[in-house]
């Protein structure tokens, strides 16, 4: 099943375009992380994935339905937006109240149990809570509302490393034990690294790449060897990347065969090496096969 499918999908704020051309399928059941850098458009398209925002071209649809299109279309997506939206005056008791009252699939003993384990006092003003503390009431809001999707806006950003940890394990037990699909953005890619499947990098208001994570790993790779013209090599090997010296030429190909080339050292990348690559201006709209100067 399909949890969220973009066709085109663009939006135009005044004259600025911060999100364009934008098409997706995302399967359900998946943890898809969404980088970028600052200003790429992750927070647009995540708003307009919540029915917070319309797009100004393309369709989009997710979980089957069109964005905040009605009470069963909005039960179904969660969204803890960037600045962890909490109502100042009321308190944690009173969210716990407010999200069981609105979410008909609403988790009671999940929402108790981790408001207690976080620490939060029920009667405390969410206006006097710290800002990790806010987000923590947030994402707790949202995954107790027990959604299909859950859309996260750099969940982790104000949470200290250890709450950020248990957070992201909350998060996996969540998606094993209910079916629950997320896109999350977010800059630590090492985070993205331990939870997400999917991943998703948006420059300059574009998808430039998206896939299954094994999958992008596997196909990417860094050879190394004596300097050549990128030109030359095979017309299945799609260069992302390359850096050169007087002797030696470093590219980044996307190929799904083999490297058989003895000249080449053939190298590997992490998850944050292949973000980094396709988030440099470098790897922006290079042609397949570069001529060198
Ligand atoms: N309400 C708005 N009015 C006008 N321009 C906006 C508005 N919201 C966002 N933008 C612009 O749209 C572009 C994309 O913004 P967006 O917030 O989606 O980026 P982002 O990838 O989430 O960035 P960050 O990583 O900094 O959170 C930016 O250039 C931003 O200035």
């Amino acid at each position: 099943m399909t949890v969220l499918h973009a066709q085109g999908l663009g939006k135009k704020y005044k004259r600025r375009w911060a999100l364009t051309g934008c098409t997706l399928e995302i399967e359900a059941g998946h943890v898809s992380g969404l980088v970028g850098p600052n200003g790429a458009g992750k927070s647009t398209l995540l708003n307009i994935a919540s029915g917070m925002l319309e797009p100004t071209t393309g369709r989009i649809e997710v979980c089957g339905g069109v964005p905040g299109s009605g009470p069963e279309q909005l039960a179904k997506v969660g969204y803890v937006a960037q600045n962890t939206p909490v109502y100042p005056g009321l308190t944690v008791e009173d969210h716990l109240r407010l999200g069981a009252r609105l979410n008909p699939a609403w988790d009671e003993p999940l929402a108790r149990h981790r408001i207690e384990r976080i620490g939060l006092d029920p009667k405390q003003a969410a206006g006097k809570l710290s800002g990790g503390q806010r987000a923590q009431l947030a994402l707790t809001l949202g995954i107790a509302k027990r959604p299909e999707l859950l859309l996260l806006d750099e969940p982790v950003a104000a949470l200290d490393p250890l709450a950020r940890r248990e957070f992201l394990q909350d998060l996996m037990e969540a998606v094993a034990e209910h079916e629950l699909s997320v896109v999350m953005s977010s800059h630590l890619v090492t985070d993205l690294e331990r939870v997400c499947d999917h991943l998703i990098v948006l420059v300059d208001s574009q998808v430039r790449i998206e896939g299954d994570v094994e999958e992008l790993l596997s196909t990417h790779h860094r050879l190394t060897g004596p300097r050549r013209d990128v030109s030359s090599l095979p017309s299945d090997q799609h260069v992302v990347s390359s850096s050169h010296t007087d002797r030696q030429s470093t590219v980044l190909v996307r190929t799904e065969a083999p490297i058989l080339d003895p000249a080449w050292t053939v190298g590997k990348l992490t998850l944050e090496d292949l973000v980094l690559e396709y988030m440099s201006s470098q790897a922006a709209a290079r042609p397949a096969l570069e001529v060198l100067r």
